[in-house]
Order: structure tokens, then sequence, then C-alpha cells
């Protein structure tokens, strides 16, 4: 068996075409959905992700403004700054790159933006909305993750979903968000006993460990929809958690590192802002 190659890059670009559509029909009715990106100090990796981000706004013509601080900026004057946009009637979201410097305490930071502009859906409040089922904005990774699976016709019903990885970014989010959509979900991470006799009993197997090559072919059943979220450097090179080769083999569907989640996750940023600013709107 060889599995179909699910491709966010190609996906992420349909929905930004749509979304191009959205932005300037809001343009008409004078609205201009507007992203503030926070990063703080010079990783590379970081500061990638960010211009991708800026890259991806600019082209369906949505506003973007990215703040770039320096790696000895203290939490008080972070603090400050969220403040300041918090208030911006003409800012919608707002995103502080993670991880920051260990100066800053990352939920603090998190817990300081309106969870009205909170495009990434980290603010305690909107992860309890995810968690009681109410409307709010979904995390770009697990949302991103979702649009995947529904737009390749993979049904969540009833389907057994092991995910491998419990950060609050990823593995704790795609899980809930996934128990919304009626999957039986099946948390791993790394004290899990026994990961292979787990991961090879999922219908759809969410890998978002942080750990290069940490699942291969042997680590899941025929017919399973690998969905890899990992990102490492191995050698300068951008890899997932999965080793494609032996995977592909046995997977039905399997998202590639790159062009796979990676580009869903900047796109459901995209959406989110577009939501965020419809909402103020309508208030
Ligand atoms: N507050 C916050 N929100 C985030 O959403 C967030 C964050 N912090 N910190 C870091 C992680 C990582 N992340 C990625 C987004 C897009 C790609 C992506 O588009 N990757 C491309 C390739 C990019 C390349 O080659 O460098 C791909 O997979 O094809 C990767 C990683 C968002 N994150």
């Amino acid at each position: 068996m060889s599995a179909e190659v699910i491709y966010g890059k190609q996906l992420a670009e349909t929905i930004r075409q749509e979304m191009k559509e959205e932005v300037a029909q809001l343009s008409e009715q004078g609205i201009h959905p507007k992203l503030v990106v926070i990063i703080v100090g010079e990783d590379p990796a970081s500061q990638s992700y960010v211009k991708g981000k800026q890259r991806a706004s600019e082209k369906i013509g949505m506003n973007s403004d990215l703040l770039e601080l320096s790696a000895d900026t203290s939490e008080e004057k972070l603090l400050e700054i969220i403040k300041e946009l918090n208030e911006d009637k003409s800012v919608h979201g707002i995103l502080v790159q993670l991880p920051l410097p260990e100066q800053i305490d990352d939920q603090k930071v998190i817990e300081a933006i309106d969870p009205s502009k909170d495009v990434d859906g980290f603010h305690p409040s909107n992860v309890g909305r995810l968690m009681t089922g109410q409307e709010t904005f979904y995390p770009c990774t697990p949302y991103g993750i979702l649009v995947m699976l529904q737009r390749a016709d993979i049904s969540l019903e009833g389907k057994h979903v092991v995910i491998v990885g419990r950060s609050n970014l990823v593995g704790k989010p795609v899980g809930q968000l996934l128990l919304n959509e009626n999957a039986t979900v099946t948390h791993c991470h790394s004290r899990t006993k026994n990961l292979r006799e787990h991961t090879k009993q999922a219908d759809i197997l969410i890998v978002a460990a942080g750990k290069a090559g940490l699942i291969t072919g042997e680590d899941i059943s025929d017919g399973t929809v690998v969905i890899d979220v990992g990102v490492n450097r191995v050698d300068g090179k951008l890899t997932g958690d999965v080793d494609f080769e032996s995977a592909s083999e046995k997977a039905s569907h399997i998202t590639p590192v790159p062009k796979g989640v990676g580009p869903m996750t900047i796109t459901m940023l995209l959406h989110n802002t577009i939501k965020a600013a419809k909402w103020i709107h309508q208030k």
C-alpha cells in the first residue's frame, strides 16, 4: 500500500484565495483586518516562521505589523505593549511568538492578551471555551489539522484518534477539538508505556512530540491516517516526527513536513484574524 499524501500547502493556497476575496469584501465595508505579531529575540527558526506569517497576510491583502523586540526585553515592557495593542481599535489579532526568553513568563503574557484578540486561542478563557464547546478561536495548528481532515473527506465520527504529545499548543487542544467532532481520543506522551501498542490502534494518528523519527512504519497499522506535526531541524533541514518513507508504506493518508501541517497553521491564523475583525464590528 502506498499512502495518499495530503499536501497542506496546496489546500492552504486554496483557502487563502477564498480569504483574499473575503478581505476585499470586508474592505468595501470599511473593515480592515489587522494582525500584530510580536517576536522577542533573534532565534532564526522563530524569525523564519514569523516572516512566513507576514508574507501570508500580505498575500491576502491583510494588514500585518511585525514588532521585533530585543532578546533582553523585560516582561513589564512586553505587558505594556500588549496593553496598548489591546486598546488599539485598529488591531484585531495579537500573536506573541513562543517560546519567549527566560526572563518572561509565557503564561503571564498569554493571559495579558485580550481574549477577543487572542488569534492563537491560547488564553485560558478561550481554552475553556473550546473545552465546553463554545464559539472561540481554535488554536491554529489543531484547527488546521481539522480542516485538512475535513477537506480530505476523512470522517471523524466514532474514529479512534491517537495523539502523541500533550503540549498546550497542539496535543491537548487537538484532542479536545476532535473530541468535539465525536472522535474517540487517546492521548499518549513521553511517559506512556508501550507507545507502539497505542499507536497501532489508531484510525488517525497525530504526532506532535517534537522528536524527529519518533514514529516509523513499524508503529502504525495498515490504513492509518498519519498527521505529522513535528517541526524539527536536522542538519539544517526541516523534518517531522514521522519517518515518511516507512510510514507511507502502511498509511492510507499521510502529511509531509514541510508542506503539510505548517502552511495550514498560518492559514488558520489568518482565518482567526478575519474572524476577530468581523466580531469587533458586529458589536
Ligand atoms: N504564538 C505562537 N503561535 C504559533 O502558531 C507558533 C509559535 N508561537 N511558535 C512556533 C510554532 C511553530 N509554528 C509554525 C508555523 C508554520 C510553519 C510552516 O509554515 N512551515 C513550512 C515551512 C517553513 C520553513 O521551511 O521554514 C512547512 O511546513 O511547509 C512551521 C511552524 C507556529 N508556531
